[in-house]
Parts: structure tokens; C-alpha cells; sequence
């Protein structure tokens, strides 16, 4: 999925809209599918909810006639969308209430949701915000039209009080309505991803031409539920760089380096690890484990005689020793303060920077990294680590920033090291200098345990080994496949998981099943 900024659609919108092209009616006719698509599921029958009983029957699965519908109308083309939708449900039958929190809605959409019989109600004051939550919470969609791609800051004046109390409500409501978004939940930062103000959290964003950055990142990602594309013809997006992506299965299936017949182990790539320590020997386990089992040509291991021999009993396969390697994991397990091992992490790292091969660099080699590195280098921090990394480098930035604002926390790390950084997370972001930022959010929450990033240190190694050649020459490349690993990664632990705990091994010994699923087409994505 590509995302692309408010400006890049609004320029896209412009020769379309100048031909006379349709493109509201367009978008109002796919968010009314969208609403009877939700209504059609099966609403569950809604009790008596904070507004008092019900005043209409529960709707039967499948009847979208008699089903209620209330969508809120802010004062732009977004309400526009949201207004002739409203009048087209009206039309099959539904029960269609407008809510205006804008002085001067849309006067086509208007005329057209009054001619067809839609309730037009204010929500310009308290009562008026009163009313409106009582209207939402006794239908069974809300639909959410106050600001599109037009909105600027948080949400302000009667907007952002009806946005805080129907969010309340909704909240408290033993049978919520369903509420989809129109283009983005209202109040998001479009284009960065921030969470400003009140935001009223959606189940499924209808979004207008192509995604919006906002709808893919943490954390305004959170409140845009499923995500659907309404292809508007937006023909001049092919030619643009999209500001965020997020890959899919059959996108990491195409990057994923798969054997011919011609191949051997050198030619398949060989990983080098400097990885575990006395203190913790478990990580050179798990991130030779991760690397062994995304099918590596070989795995060579730099370590104590105690550490490799732990790695040796749970992969024979590995070879102990320095030789020829296409990329290197440095830092799993790896106390900076711990001389001896700082000092193989900091030789390797010299030793990789001569030789040119791309690079991981985890956890205990990040607060070793002099300035000035290559693209093809990528940093793996998890937001504390990112933190002292800026921090270090005389940004004060604590864990808590990091989290509220982490796209620019990222961006800000690839302007001072010069590396491809990727930020672990619930949604795992990654850039490089001059990509867009790529956003994974494949995992389950179980995967938020002890070993998990040494798995994918191995994961994201065993990759860029593969496809080391390529890394060098198009050093761009490191950022697809940093998310690539962390799909991988990912669904592996979804795999792994099922709805159940997972240890960090669960993850690596799911890897090969995952991938097989990935490169024949049989994981679906979603
Ligand atoms: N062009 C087309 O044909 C197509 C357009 N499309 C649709 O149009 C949308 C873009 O429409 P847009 O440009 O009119 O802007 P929009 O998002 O409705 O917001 C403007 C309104 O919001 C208000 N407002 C702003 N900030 C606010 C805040 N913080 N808090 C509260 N209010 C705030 C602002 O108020 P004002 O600043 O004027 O007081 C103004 O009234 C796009 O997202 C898509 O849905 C698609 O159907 C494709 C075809
Ligand atoms: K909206």
C-alpha cells in the first residue's frame, strides 16, 4: 500500500477535477457501499445504550432497509462526500440523520441528502453536541465527514466537543455503533501520522484516490480501523515518490532471494554474527537461529569457545571463525561496557565498512557507531534505544517522545547517522535516507517478549546477505528490506502465536513455514 500526501492528491485531483470528472459523486457511491457492506455484516442488536432504549428494531443480517445511519458533516468537500452518501442510503431505505458541525456545509450535498428525506440536525453548541451523541449511538453506523485531507491542527470548537463526547460514549456503549471514517478519522495529522487532539476511533477508513501517510503510521495509524482504497483515476500518483508505504506478501515474495539450481552457499550469501556474551549467550542462539532459518547459504559465528558451542548445539550448520561474509549482525547480546566484546563488535564494524557489505547493527553495537555511516547500514533500535541515540547525539529526546512523535524521531536518526534506521514496535517503521518511511504492523502483541529482537536482527542479516549486491549498489534497497524482514518476522510470530504466548524461538523456528507460505502464494494478506 502506497500512501501519498494531502498535496500529492490534491495536485493528482486537479486535472480530473478541471475535465469535470465526477470524483465526489464517485467517493460518496463507494463510502455508501462501504456503509451498507457494514450494515449488511449483521449488526449486532444494540441493548438499551447510554442514550436511552432503542427506538428502532435491531436490523436483521443482510436488510439494509430499516438500519440507521447518522453521519457527522464538517464544512468541506469531506462533508460533501459524507452528504450526497447520506442522501444515496437514503434512497435504499435507510434511516439517514446529518449532524452539521461546520457553519457552511457542502450545498450540493446538502440539497441533495434534504431532497431525499435525510434529517438535518446542528451540533453547533452543548445541546446541540447532546442530541448528536444521542442520534449516533442509536444507529448503527456513524460515519465520520468532518475534516478530510483540507484539515489543519487538532480539531477545534464544536467539532472537537462532539468528537470527545461521542468518543466517550462510544467507549462506554455495550453495542457501539460502527463507525467508518471518510478519506481519514478527523483530526489526524494527514500527513505525519500525529494524534493532535480528539480523534474518534474508527473501524474501517473509506480513503479517497490513495492512502494518506496518516492512515499507515503510529500512532493516528490506530484509529483508522481497515483501511479501503476508493480508486478515483489518479492517474499522476504513478509518477510520485509516496511519502509511507506498508509491503505486502506478495511485495516481500518478489524481494525475497529464492535458489536456482545454479546456486551455492557462497552465491546464496553468507551471513557473518558477532552476537551473545558470557552475561547473555541466549542472543547468539537466537539471532544465528533467525538468520539459519530464512535458508542463509552459512552462518559464521565470532564469539567465546562457551557461547558458540550453545550456539553449535542448537545449529550444528554454523561455522565457528572469521572468513569471507556478505553482511554482518552486530550488537544482539552485547553489553557496550563489556570491553573485550565492544572491541569484536567495533573490529568487525571496521573491518565491514572497508570491505562495503551492509550491515545490522542491534542493541549493544548502537551506542558503539561513530558518526557518518552508509545507507547500507541499518540501525535497529526499539524506542528507548532511539531515544539515547538522539540523545547522544545532543537531541533531547526521552522513550516518551520517541513514542508520541515516532516517524520524526526516525527521520531525525537517518539525517545524523546517515544509516537506514528501523524502529521496533507494534508498527515497525524503517527509512533510509531519501525513502519513504515503510510501516509493518504484521506482528501480534505476544511477539513483545525477551529474544524477539534478536530474531529479527538474525532475519533482516540473513536478507541482506542474500541480496548483499543488490544493498550496494542500490542502497535504497536496505530500507525495503528491513521491512521485508519485518513482515517476515511478523507473520512468523502470528504463526507462531495463533492467539497463544510465544518464546522468541517460537518465532525463528516459524520462519521457514512462513516464507514457504509468503513465496507460494498461500498467505493472504490482511
Ligand atoms: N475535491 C473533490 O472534488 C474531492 C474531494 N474529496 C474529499 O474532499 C476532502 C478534502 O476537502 P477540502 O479540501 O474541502 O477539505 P476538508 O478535509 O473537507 O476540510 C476542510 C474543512 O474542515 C475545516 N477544518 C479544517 N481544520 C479543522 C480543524 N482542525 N478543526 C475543525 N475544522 C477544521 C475547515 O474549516 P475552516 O478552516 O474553513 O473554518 C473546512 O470547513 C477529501 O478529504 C475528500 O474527502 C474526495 O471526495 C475526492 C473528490
Ligand atoms: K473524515
Amino acid at each position: 500500500m502506497r500512501a501519498y500526501s494531502a498535496a500529492q492528491v490534491r495536485r493528482a485531483e486537479e486535472p480530473l477535477l478541471a475535465a469535470g470528472a465526477p470524483l465526489m459523486q464517485e467517493a460518496a457511491g463507494a463510502l455508501a457501499r462501504a456503509v451498507r457492506e457494514e450494515i449488511r455484516a449483521g449488526t449486532p442488536e444494540r441493548g438499551t445504550s447510554a442514550a436511552g432504549s432503542r427506538p428502532t428494531a435491531p436490523v436483521t443480517r443482510g436488510r439494509v432497509a430499516g438500519a440507521r445511519v447518522c453521519v457527522l458533516v464538517g464544512s468541506g468537500n469531506n462533508g460533501g462526500d459524507g452528504l450526497f452518501a447520506a442522501a444515496f442510503l437514503a434512497g435504499r431505505g435507510v434511516a439517514c440523520d446529518v449532524v452539521l458541525v461546520g457553519t457552511h456545509p457542502h450545498a450540493g450535498g446538502l440539497a441533495a441528502a434534504r431532497r431525499a428525506g435525510v434529517g438535518i440536525h446542528l451540533a453547533g453548541d452543548d445541546d446541540g453536541v447532546s442530541v448528536a451523541v444521542r442520534l449516533a449511538l442509536r444507529s448503527h453506523v456513524v460515519v465520520d465527514a468532518i475534516t478530510g485531507i483540507g484539515a489543519r491542527g487538532p480539531l477545534r470548537g464544536p467539532a472537537a466537543g462532539l468528537v470527545t463526547a461521542l468518543g466517550d460514549a462510544v467507549d462506554a456503549a455495550p453495542a457501539p455503533p460502527v463507525v467508518v471514517a471518510v478519506d481519514v478519522p478527523s483530526g489526524i495529522g494527514v500527513d505525519d501520522g500525529a494524534v493532535p487532539g480528539p480523534v474518534l476511533v474508527a473501524d474501517r477508513t473509506v480513503t479517497m484516490g490513495a492512502a494518506k501517510p496518516g492512515l499507515l503510521l503510529p500512532p493516528a495509524a490506530g484509529a483508522a480501523g481497515r483501511v479501503e482504497v476508493v480508486e478515483l483515476g489518479l492517474d499522476a500518483l504513478a509518477a510520485e515518490p509516496p511519502d509511507a508505504v506498508r509491503l505486502t506478501g506478495a511485495d516481500v515474495a518478489d524481494l525475497w532471494p529464492v535458489p536456482t539450481a545454479d546456486d551455492h552457499k557462497y552465491t546464496r550469501g553468507v551471513l557473518g554474527v558477532v552476537a551473545g556474551s558470557g552475561a547473555y549467550p541466549g542472543a547468539a542462539v537466537l539471532t544465528t537461529s533467525g538468520a539459519v532459518r530464512c535458508g542463509v547459504g552459512m552462518v559464521r559465528y565470532l564469539g567465546s569457545t562457551p557461547v558458540t558451542a550453545a550456539v553449535q548445539a542448537r545449529h550444528p550448520e554454523v561455522v565457528a571463525g572469521r572468513g569471507r561474509v556478505q553482511a554482518w549482525v552486530l550488537g544482539p547480546g552485547i553489553d557496550p561496557a563489556d570491553g573485550a566484546r565492544a572491541e569484536d563488535v567495533e573490529r568487525t564494524f571496521e573491518d565491514a565498512l572497508r570491505a562495503g557489505v551492509p550491515m545490522v547493527l542491534d542493541a549493544g553495537a548502537l551506542p558503539l557507531l561513530p558518526d557518518g555511516l552508509p545507507a547500507h547500514a541499518v540501525l535497529t533500535p526499539h524506542a528507548g534505544e532511539l531515544a539515547r541515540l538522539l540523545t547522544d547525539a545532543g537531541d533531547d529526546a526521552s522513550r516518551a517522545d520517541v513514542e508520541g512523535a515516532p516517524v520524526a524521531a526516525l527521520r531525525r536518526a537517518v539525517e545524523i547517522t546517515g544509516a537506514t534506521v528501523l524502529l521496533k514496535g507494534a508498527t515497525t517503521l524503517v527509512a533510509g535516507p531519501g525513502t519513504p518511511v515503510y510501516a509493518q504492523a504484521d506482528a501480534t502483541p505476544w511477539l513483545a517478549t525477551a529474544g524477539a529482537g534478536d530474531v529479527l536482527a538474525g532475519v533482516l542479516g540473513a536478507l541482506l546477505a542474500g541480496r548483499s549486491g543488490d544493498v550496494v549498489e542500490r542502497p535504497a534497497l536496505a530500507a525495503e528490506l528491513a521491512a521485508a524482514a519485518a513482515l517476515v518476522h511478523g507473520r512468523a510470530a502470528r504463526a507462531a502465536s495463533a492467539g497463544g504466548p510465544i518464546a522468541a524461538l517460537d518465532v525463528a523456528d516459524a520462519v521457514p513455514g512462513t516464507l514457504r507460505d509468503l513465496l507460494t502464494g498461500e498467505m493472504m494478506d490482511g
